[in-house]
C-alpha cells in the first residue's frame, strides 16, 4: 500500500473485497455488490410489485447494485405476479441507448458471457424461460427465469444485467432465510400491506436496507447508504462519509495541579504513596 493512502473509499464488485484485503490498517469504506431479494407476501398489491420489478430489476439493464436481483414470491401468488411482470416485460424497448431504450448492451463482452454463463446453468437445471432468451453482442434481451431452485447459480450470483430469476417460497421464512443465506446484504425489499409483518421481516433480513412497498435504491445523499457481509464496510452518506474521512485526535493538558484526567483517584494515590 502507498504510504500516502491513508483512506479508501470504493465502489465496485469483487475488487473491493480484494483491496480490502490488501488495506491493513487503512480506514474502508466499501460499497460493493448486491442480491437483492424482493420478498412477496400473499396480501401484497400485486400490480404495484409488477411496477417495481420492472423499475427495480431492468432499469439500467439491471447494472445497478441497488437492482432487485432475486424475486421470492409466495407460490399462491406466483402466477399471477409472474403474468403480470411478463407482460410489462414485453413492453420494454430494447437497442441502443441513443434510441432511448429501456434494455440496452451491458457494459462489456465478458459481462454478457457471464450473464449468459448464468442463463445457460439455469436453462440446464430446469428453470422455466418466461420469454424465450436472445442475445446480439452485448445486447441482451429482458429474461424473467421462473422456478428457479437454489441448485442454480443464478439463485445466488449478481449477473449485473436484465437477467432477473423468480424462486416460489411456501413461508415467509423461506424468504427470508434465503435473503440471509447469501453472501451479499446491500439492500431488500418486501411487499405486503401488513406494516406490522413489514417490520419484522425487515428486521430479521441481514442487509443495509431495506425497502417496505417500493424497490431498493440508495436514496437522497443524506440518507446511510451501506451493504453487510460481501456488500460492503461501513456506511456513506454526507454525515457518514464525512465521519470516515475524519480522523479523531484527542490532546490533554495536564496542569501542575491535579487535574480532572487524573480524578479524584490520583489524589488518593499519591496519598497512599
Ligand atoms: N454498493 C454500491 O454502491 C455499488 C456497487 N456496485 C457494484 O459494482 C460491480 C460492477 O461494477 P464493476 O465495474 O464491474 O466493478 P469492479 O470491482 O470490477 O470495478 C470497479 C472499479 O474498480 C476499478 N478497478 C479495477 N481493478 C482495480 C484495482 N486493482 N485497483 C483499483 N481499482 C480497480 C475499475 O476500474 P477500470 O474500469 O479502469 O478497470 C472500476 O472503476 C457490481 O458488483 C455492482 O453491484 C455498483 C454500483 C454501486
Ligand atoms: O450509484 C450507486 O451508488 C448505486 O448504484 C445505487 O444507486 P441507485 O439505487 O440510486 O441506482
Amino acid at each position: 500500500m502507498h504510504p500516502g493512502v491513508n483512506c479508501i473509499s470504493f465502489t465496485g464488485g469483487d475488487t473491493g473485497i480484494s483491496i480490502s484485503k490488501k488495506a491493513g490498517m487503512i480506514p474502508l469504506q466499501m460499497e460493493l455488490g448486491g442480491k437483492d431479494a424482493c420478498i412477496v407476501l400473499e396480501d401484497a398489491d400485486l400490480d404495484l410489485v409488477a411496477a417495481n420489478i420492472i423499475k427495480g430489476g431492468f432499469s439500467y439493464s439491471g447494472q445497478r447494485c441497488t437492482a432487485i436481483k432475486v424475486v421470492l414470491v409466495m407460490e399462491s401468488v406466483a402466477d399471477a405476479l409472474v403474468e403480470k411482470v411478463k407482460t410489462r416485460v414485453a413492453k420494454l424497448r430494447i437497442g441502443p441507448p441513443e434510441d432511448d431504450c429501456d434494455i440496452t448492451p451491458v457494459v462489456t463482452e465478458s459481462s454478457a458471457n457471464f450473464i449468459e454463463g448464468l442463463v445457460m446453468d439455469a436453462k440446464d437445471k430446469g428453470a422455466t424461460f418466461c420469454q424465450q432468451y436472445k442475445r446480439e453482442g452485448n445486447l441482451i434481451w429482458p429474461l424473467l427465469l421462473d422456478n428457479v431452485r437454489p441448485d442454480m447459480r443464478i439463485a445466488w450470483e449478481e449477473p449485473f444485467g436484465p437477467i432477473l430469476p423468480v424462486i416460489r417460497i411456501n413461508s415467509v421464512e423461506e424468504g427470508i432465510h434465503h435473503c440471509n443465506a447469501s453472501n451479499f446484504g446491500l439492500q431488500g425489499c418486501v411487499f405486503t400491506k401488513d406494516i406490522n409483518k413489514a417490520m419484522l421481516i425487515s428486521d430479521a433480513m441481514e442487509t443495509g436496507t431495506v425497502q417496505i412497498n417500493s424497490a431498493p435504491a440508495r436514496g437522497p445523499d443524506h440518507f446511510p447508504f451501506q451493504g453487510l457481509k460481501d456488500s460492503g464496510i461501513g456506511s456513506q452518506g454526507i454525515t457518514n462519509s464525512i465521519d470516515m474521512m475524519t480522523k479523531v485526535k484527542t490532546t490533554v493538558i495536564n496542569l501542575p495541579s491535579p487535574s480532572y484526567s487524573m480524578g479524584s483517584s490520583g489524589s488518593s494515590i499519591r496519598s497512599r504513596i
